[in-house]
């Protein structure tokens, strides 16, 4: 029995038996049950990338219900914090956990479950309709010869791929081979075949790369708007500008936190200039900061 069936058998009143006119219904004296929000954190993590190590000593929280985008310059170790905090690569020293739970303990299928994974450049297969990459998304079960799903396929599941399809606004082209679409088309349907897992956690890294300004804010919306449907998204983004619409942030230099916080506390330009070598004006704007890096105009 979990705390909850408890916590009801506990409040449940015997119908029609009436309280004496002194005694109060013993839920009025019980504080009202409160789960922590799901979190997914890491703990003085450390991970190597081939012999470097690439990540060192990073504790971070990132919350569901918020978008949290980790930034930083190039080889700052920003996929490999994601990968790690996805179970995919395994840390030399810390721990991430999910819900508490160290990740370690949770079963592969458990954290299929729980995380998506949007990767950098992901691929998608050529010649597939786009509804059957995104119904790809409900494998978390895992697939026979890589076609037929394990657990069965139920109405929920293409109930799921309708509405991912929908979310990411890509039901137009349900039926239409990937190749046939935009670099931009495309990524939306990576991000449905993310969502139709109907995850915990959304991990995407640089899910703007090789997109118009257009296509990048309306993704930044897509996610904007899952957090807000409490979904936990994390994203590896470079555009500072994008990035400074997120929750949080933490700023990566060298595999170490310089940074974290609201984009107010970390995007400075002392941060800025810390990490990217950069100097940079940040501005506010309508309630929204632009960074402005200083660029040389030669001679
Ligand atoms: N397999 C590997 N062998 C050796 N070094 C590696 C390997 N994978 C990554 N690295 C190094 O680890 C560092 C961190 O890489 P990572 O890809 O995490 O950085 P990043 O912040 O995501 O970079 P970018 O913004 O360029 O994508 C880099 O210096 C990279 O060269």
């Amino acid at each position: 029995m979990t705390g909850d069936e408890g916590r009801a058998d506990r409040d449940e009143q015997p119908s029609g038996a009436a309280l004496p006119h002194h005694a109060s219904p013993i839920t009025h004296h019980l504080p009202p049950i409160t789960h922590p929000p799901a979190l997914l954190s890491c703990h003085d993590l450390s991970v190597k990338a081939g012999s470097l190590l690439a990540v060192q000593n990073v504790s971070a929280e990132f919350p569901a219900g918020q978008l949290s985008a980790i930034i930083g310059p190039n080889g700052a170790g920003k996929s490999t914090l994601m990968r790690a905090l996805l179970g995919l690569d395994v840390p030399t020293s810390g721990e991430v956990r999910l819900d508490g739970r160290p990740l370690a303990a949770w079963t592969r299928r458990e954290r299929a479950a729980k995380l998506a994974y949007l990767a950098q450049g992901e691929a998608l297969p050529e010649g597939a309709l786009v509804r059957d990459v995104v119904a790809l998304g409900r494998g978390a079960g895992g697939w026979l010869w890589g076609l037929l799903p394990l657990g069965g396929w139920a109405q929920a599941d293409e109930d799921a791929v309708t509405q991912a399809l929908r979310r990411t606004d890509t039901e137009q082209f349900a039926e239409r081979p990937v190749q046939s679409l935009s670099g931009g088309e495309r990524q939306r349907v990576s991000l449905a075949r993310a969502l139709a897992a109907d995850p915990q956690f959304l991990m995407l890294d640089e899910p703007t790369n090789h997109l118009d300004l257009g296509y990048a804010a309306d993704l930044l919306t897509a996610l904007n708007t899952e957090a807000a449907g409490g979904m936990g998204v994390v994203a590896v983004l470079h555009d500072l500008t994008l990035a400074a619409q997120a929750d949080r942030l933490l700023l990566l230099h060298a595999g170490r936190v310089l940074a974290q916080g609201t984009p107010e506390e970390v995007l400075t330009p002392a941060n800025l200039h810390a990490a990217y070598g950069l100097q940079a004006e940040v501005l506010r704007h309508n309630g929204r900061l632009i960074v402005i890096p200083e660029v040389g105009r030669g001679k």
